[in-house]
């Protein structure tokens, strides 16, 4: 059994440097994991990257050679990943063992996950090599900063939800960059009535039941939970995915001599 993250959503939201930091967290834990590159448009890394897409596509190759621009270059990338699942993925997956736990660290191109089904069958491709494998969708603080945008946040982070269909973790990103703690608190763990409340007087009163029904569908899906803190996101993730279930979990071997 092997375990995978898999990192995603908008970009600039702060997914390598999620990456790096849980990287640097489990290091000092002595626990290992393994950060893969999935952006074929990443030129550089604050971790060391285990497997990379660049080795397969790149994609200044791609708008270089089909004079493609980055946007249409990227899916074109993905694409060429979903059809090497079987020999490329495979051949790089076969270098891990069982207990293994993998990072990948996504592009955040919206059409990876709400139409194009690249990502859904790169995970189950995933699942099939026996990986137990969680969603992190990362959100810049500034969504929970404003009903509308926390409702966008919301919507987006369901579409990739129903579309992959594994354990799903949002997170919260850049949390030092809010200055008013108190309307974090109320995004936390949010009343719909208080949120409909809030886009109702936000929206002209012709909205007022697409507001109902959007605040219910939300709420429906428990889609209201964000959280902030990455002690807490890496238990629940591997409560999610039964890491450290077996005895045998990796940890780095050290001498406890050495240890000061
Ligand atoms: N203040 C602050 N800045 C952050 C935080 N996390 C990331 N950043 C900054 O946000 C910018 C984007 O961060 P990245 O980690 O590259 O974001 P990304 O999601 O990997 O971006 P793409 O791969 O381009 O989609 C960088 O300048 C980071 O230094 C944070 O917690 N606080
Ligand atoms: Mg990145």
């Amino acid at each position: 059994m092997g375990y995978a993250q898999l990192v995603i959503r908008p970009a600039g939201s702060g997914k390598s440097t999620y990456c790096s930091s849980l990287y640097k967290h489990c290091e000092t834990m002595r626990r290992t994991n393994h950060i893969v590159n999935l952006d074929p448009a990443a030129e550089s890394f604050d971790y060391p990257v285990t497997m990379d897409i660049r080795e397969l596509i790149s994609l200044d190759d791609v708008m270089g050679e089909l004079g493609l621009g980055p946007n249409s270059g990227l899916i074109y990338c993905m694409e060429h990943l979903e059809e090497n699942l079987d020999d490329w993925l495979t051949e790089e997956l076969d270098n891990y063992l069982d207990d293994d736990y993998l990072v990948f660290d996504c592009p955040g191109q919206m059409e990876l996950f709400s139409h194009i089904p690249v990502l859904k069958n790169f995970v189950e491709h995933l699942k099939r090599k026996n990986f137990n494998v969680c969603v992190e969708y990362l959100l810049d603080s500034q969504f929970v900063t404003d009903v509308t945008k926390f409702i966008s946040g919301c919507m987006a982070s369901l579409s990739a939800m129903v579309q992959i269909e594994v354990p799903h973790v949002n997170i919260l990103s850049k949390m030092d960059l809010v200055t008013n703690k108190r309307t974090i608190e109320d995004y936390l763990n949010p009343e719909p009535r208080v949120l409909l409340s809030q886009l109702n007087q936000r929206m002209a009163p012709q909205f007022e039941k697409l507001n109902k029904a959007l605040i219910e569908f939300v709420d429906q899906y428990s889609m209201v939970r964000f959280v902030p803190l990455i002690q807490y996101i890496l238990s629940q993730i591997d409560n999610y995915i039964q890491y450290g279930e077996d005895a045998d979990v990796k940890v780095v071997d050290f001498d406890p001599e050495e240890d000061d």
